[in-house]
């Protein structure tokens, strides 16, 4: 009797939104197969790089097509590495890839126009085998075993797994196809499917083509091309778009091409190519860092790690190094000297390919950079050498920039007027409320320009960066401009007549780390600050949300001496010290503050009231 298994729910889901949802590319299952059937070969061939007796003779690396047209099956083999019963049970069946989980929440949240487009970037693989077949058949031997298991599925919540036999190591997986699928089994289809979607792939792709007259002869569909090995020019565009799209399952172009042959002490070839937008796995997945490894045309690891670092996870393509040995081991290769100096050389590459991408198409970049620019941050704060070249790449939006539009950091330091020596930034989740935070108007006032920074990742990175070609960062909210000595006389004397209301409205408010006069103020009245080395409120906001932030923090209220509320607030203090309007008012100016740097207030009910008092004597006036 059959054994029987279930799928695993988030695998069903899956199947459900495959054979119901995915309408459109139908024929792309016969890549998803090849691929894996390519895989397999890859590994069992890597495996016999160091056990060669496993490939018991047969390293004629093939992935058949077979049809039979009465059956209506298509069948796709492979004499790749092959699964046993627990392998089969695993891969296709009960293990769910990494992701999915979160895919499916993310697609459930999707409005409905934006769905497809978000199927079409998961990769459904095996499984895709269901958009045309009604019942899938798989037949595998692995390397090295006597018998065979045979897997069955209709794909509709089940499936069974039974002894069976194959001839030699290897997987077939049976399509029975649809009744309306038949085309499927036209050779014509299959070749034009092969040329599209699978031409590069490493190993023959092959079919027993008919000859007419009943004679057939085998014929292999892919050209096998291994493009990083062609130089530079002979390669089209349309070349590197097609092998980009079966190396990245992207449906979009990429958004840069970076092709080169090292020469001298060590040599290589890299193909590489930043996308235009982020894979699927980036957002939901845990991702798969690293381009392809091949050493002379052989495929060592499908993602090496050791040849990118983690910020540039973006990035796909293929390395391929003739100086490493073929039979190194995968332990090996993380800590590589040679593939530490292949790194610095494609970071170096792919820095530059990104800054020709600025300079040459704007637009294109300016996409890019919203999609890939958050990895970029991260390497800020990874990659201390490189610094200096990912703040070449950033685009920010500042006090000087319209919303929506951007400048680099070297504009905003060529743009410096004489005087402002530092680089200031204040970061934020909406940049309408930065515009409008009271600690910029000393630099509106000035004509000094800060960065408006709303990435999410913004507030983690700024405030640890020390410079940019020599001129510090600042924040905007705890660093004020220098003072000019009238400025800084006039602030000495007001102080000094201020000094006891101040020391009153400290005790009043309570909470407050100090109460302090500014000169940050042009139209306000009224701001909070934090000591230059406190944590940015933005970040400390942010921290609070995930549940990991300090508990409430003192802060510095700080008042404008030249406002009238102000002003008025000490005429009151000098007449009276004990009028209950010192508090009211004080803690109204506190209360604007925490309101105009986008904090929530305290006791919004106090704060209602107070405000309903003055509109009252306003109203009890007129
Ligand atoms: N022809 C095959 N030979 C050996 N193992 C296979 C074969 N086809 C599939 N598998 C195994 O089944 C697993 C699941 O395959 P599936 O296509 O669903 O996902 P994947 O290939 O891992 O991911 P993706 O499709 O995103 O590349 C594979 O990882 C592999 O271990």
């Amino acid at each position: 009797m059959s054994e029987k298994h279930v799928f695993k729910s988030e695998l069903q889901q899956i199947l459900n939104l495959i054979t119901h949802s995915l309408y459109s590319h139908k024929e792309i299952f016969l890549r998803e197969l090849i691929s894996n059937a390519s895989d397999a070969i890859d590994k069992i061939r890597f495996n016999s790089l160091q056990n060669d007796p496993l490939l018991e003779g047969d390293r004629d690396w093939k992935i058949r097509l077979v049809v039979d047209k009465e059956a209506r099956t298509l069948t796709v083999s492979d004499n790749g590495i092959g699964m046993d019963h627990d392998a089969l049970v695993e891969n296709l069946g009960t293990i769910a890839k990494s992701g999915t989980k979160a895919f499916l929440e993310s697609l459930k949240q999707a409005d409905a126009a934006a769905k497809p487009g978000l199927i079409g970037q998961f990769g459904v693989g095996f499984y895709s085998a269901f958009m045309v077949a009604d019942k899938v058949t798989v037949i595998s031997r692995p390397a090295g075993a006597q018998g065979a298991m045979k897997w069955e599925s209709d794909g509709l919540g089940e499936f069974t797994v039974d002894p069976a036999e194959r001839a030699g190591r290897g997987t077939d997986v049976v399509l029975h196809l649809k009744e309306e699928e038949k085309e499927f089994l036209a050779e014509y289809r299959l070749r034009s499917i092969v040329k599209q979607f699978s031409d590069f792939i490493e190993h023959p792709v092959v079919i027993d083509a008919d000859k007419g007259e009943g004679k057939t002869e085998e014929e292999t569909l892919n050209s096998r091309k291994a493009l990083w090995l062609r130089s530079k020019v002979d390669v089209t565009p349309e070349e590197h778009e097609a092998f980009y799209k079966q190396i990245s399952d992207d449906y979009d172009a990429p958004a840069k091409v970076i092709h080169y042959a090292a020469e001298g002490t060590l040599e290589f070839k890299a193909l590489l190519y930043i996308p235009k937008r982020k894979s699927w796995d980036l957002q939901f997945a845990e991702p798969k860092v690293g381009p392809r490894l091949y050493i002379n045309r052989v495929q060592i690891m499908d993602h090496c790690e050791a040849l990118l670092p983690p910020y540039l996870r973006f990035v796909k393509g293929v390395v391929d190094c003739s100086d490493l040995p073929l039979n190194v081991s995968r332990e090996l290769l993380q800590h590589n000297p040679l593939l530490e100096k292949i790194q610095k050389s494609l970071v170096k590459n792919v820095f530059q390919a990104l800054n020709d991408l600025r300079a040459s198409e704007p637009e294109t970049y300016e996409g890019v950079f919203k999609e890939l620019g958050p990895f970029l941050k991260e390497g800020l704060a990874r990659d201390f050498a490189n610094r200096e070249q990912i703040c070449d790449l950033l685009l920010v939006g500042s006090l000087k920039t319209e919303a929506g539009r951007t400048t680099t950091l070297a504009q905003y330091v060529e743009a410096m007027p004489e005087g402002q020596q530092d680089i200031y930034f204040l970061t934020g989740e909406d940049r309408a409320v930065l515009e409008h935070v009271p600690a910029l108007e000393a630099f509106r006032h000035r004509g000094w320009d800060v960065l408006l920074l709303t990435d999410p990742i913004d507030a983690f990175v700024f405030p640890t960066l020390p410079d940019y070609k020599g001129r510090a960062f600042k924040a905007a909210d705890r660093h004020q401009p220098e003072l000019d000595p009238e400025e800084k006389k006039k602030e000495e004397e007001a102080a000094e007549a201020y000094k006891p209301l101040l020391g009153l409205l400290k005790g009043l408010i309570g909470g407050l780390k100090d109460v302090r006069l500014t000169r940050r103020l042009k139209e306000s009245a009224s701001c909070l600050t934090s000591d230059e080395d406190a944590m940015d409120p933005h970040m400390e906001r942010l921290l609070q949300k995930l549940g990991q932030g300090a508990g409430p923090r003192e802060r510095v209220l700080e008042l404008n001496p030249d406002h009238p509320v102000v002003k008025g607030l000490l005429e009151i203090h000098a007449k009276d010290m004990t009028d209950p309007r010192i508090e009211a008012y004080g803690r109204l100016l506190h209360d604007q503050a925490l309101l105009a740097e986008g904090s929530r207030l305290a006791d919004p009910t106090g704060f209602v009231k107070r405000l309903n008092d003055l509109l009252l004597k306003d109203a009890l006036r007129s």
